[in-house]
């Protein structure tokens, strides 16, 4: 089932066009990564999902109902977590995580049970200072607490890694990678490693078009170009083995880096026994051969330049 569906999505700021065309589905259970460069559009597109922005066109729906713009309807089944979370500083997370419980119209009991349970989960349980002294991470594992106090099914966390050391975003992404037990997680980022470790599905935004989007495996699949790097002994051999390759149906290119061949291939078994054939044919001596796998960096650089 598709907690989130986008279907033909647009959006237009004056005489700037935001969002062309979007459509993405967010299947439950999933940890779906939104990634696109600085003012792609992708806190615009959460704002949609959130009924906070009006689309121009299109349709969002969360759990199978439409999004209304200024109807939260929707939102009781929806956490939020903003790029900036504000809080009353004067609070400690406790109380804050009371207030917010009390607003959405918990009983005592539920607000201290799910508070507890919430702190353990963010590791501030034992946190008994004010808001105000938190360092950013803790503010964000706070703005986790608080977006999922209303046991939701789709949590929104936007940019939640930005700007933290390493050591906070790898508490963050634990926490995202933990909760999708329960719920689904949607999270913005420009932090390709971020997807690559906690994510099971991605979708990039470029000029607010998806350029891609799909499981990481299938986004890899996609624009798939195993390479092999070769240094060999003589340049001599190298300029053979460039001619010789370049030529071949099943490489779609043959770069030459620093002294060292880099091939790019859709058939990696063929190309390494094709290669060693013609290395030992014209006793080229191979100092050095590595296959290099398709990362996603390699591939958001593909799709964004
Ligand atoms: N209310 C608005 N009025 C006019 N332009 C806007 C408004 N909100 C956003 N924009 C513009 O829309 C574009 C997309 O902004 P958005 O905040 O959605 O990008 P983003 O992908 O979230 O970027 P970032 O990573 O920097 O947060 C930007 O050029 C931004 O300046």
């Amino acid at each position: 089932m598709n907690v989130l569906e986008i279907q033909h999505l647009s959006k237009q700021f004056g005489s700037h066009q935001v969002l062309r065309d979007l459509n993405f589905q967010v299947p439950e259970h999933s940890v779906y990564g939104f990634l696109g460069q600085n003012g792609a559009g992708k806190t615009t597109t959460m704002k949609i999902i959130l009924g906070l922005l009006k689309a121009d066109k299109g349709e969002v729906k969360v759990l199978g109902e439409p999004v209304r713009y200024g109807c939260t309807k929707t939102n009781r089944r929806v956490g939020y977590l903003p790029d900036v979370p504000e809080f009353y500083g004067y609070m400690n997370a406790e109380q804050y995580l009371r207030l917010c419980g009390e607003i959405t119209g918990l009983t005592s009991k539920e607000i201290s049970l799910r508070s507890e349970e919430l702190l353990r989960l963010v590791g501030l349980s034992e946190e008994k200072k004010k808001i105000r002294g938190y360092s950013r991470g803790m503010k964000q594992r706070l703005g986790i607490a608080q977006a999922l106090l209303n046991e939701p099914r789709l949590l929104i966390c936007d940019e939640p890694t930005s700007a933290l050391d390493p050591l906070g975003r790898k508490e963050i992404l634990d926490i995202l990678s933990k909760v999708r037990e329960k719920t689904t997680v949607l999270f913005s980022t420009h932090v390709l490693s971020d997807v690559e470790r906690i994510c099971d599905r991605a979708a990039v935004l470029k000029d607010g078009r998806l350029v891609l989007s799909g499981s990481l495996e299938e986004l890899k699949a996609q624009r798939r170009k195993d390479s092999l790097c070769l240094e060999t002994g003589t340049p001599e051999g190298q300029n053979l083995l460039e001619s010789e390759f370049q030529k071949k149906g099943y490489v779609f290119e043959v770069e030459k880096k620093n002294g060292v061949l880099i091939f790019h291939t859709s058939d990696m078994a063929r190309l390494e026994t094709e290669l060693m054939i013609c290395m030992t044919e014209h006793n080229i001596c191979p100092m050095k051969m590595e296959v290099q796998k398709p990362t996603l960096e390699n591939l958001f650089m593909e799709v964004i330049s």
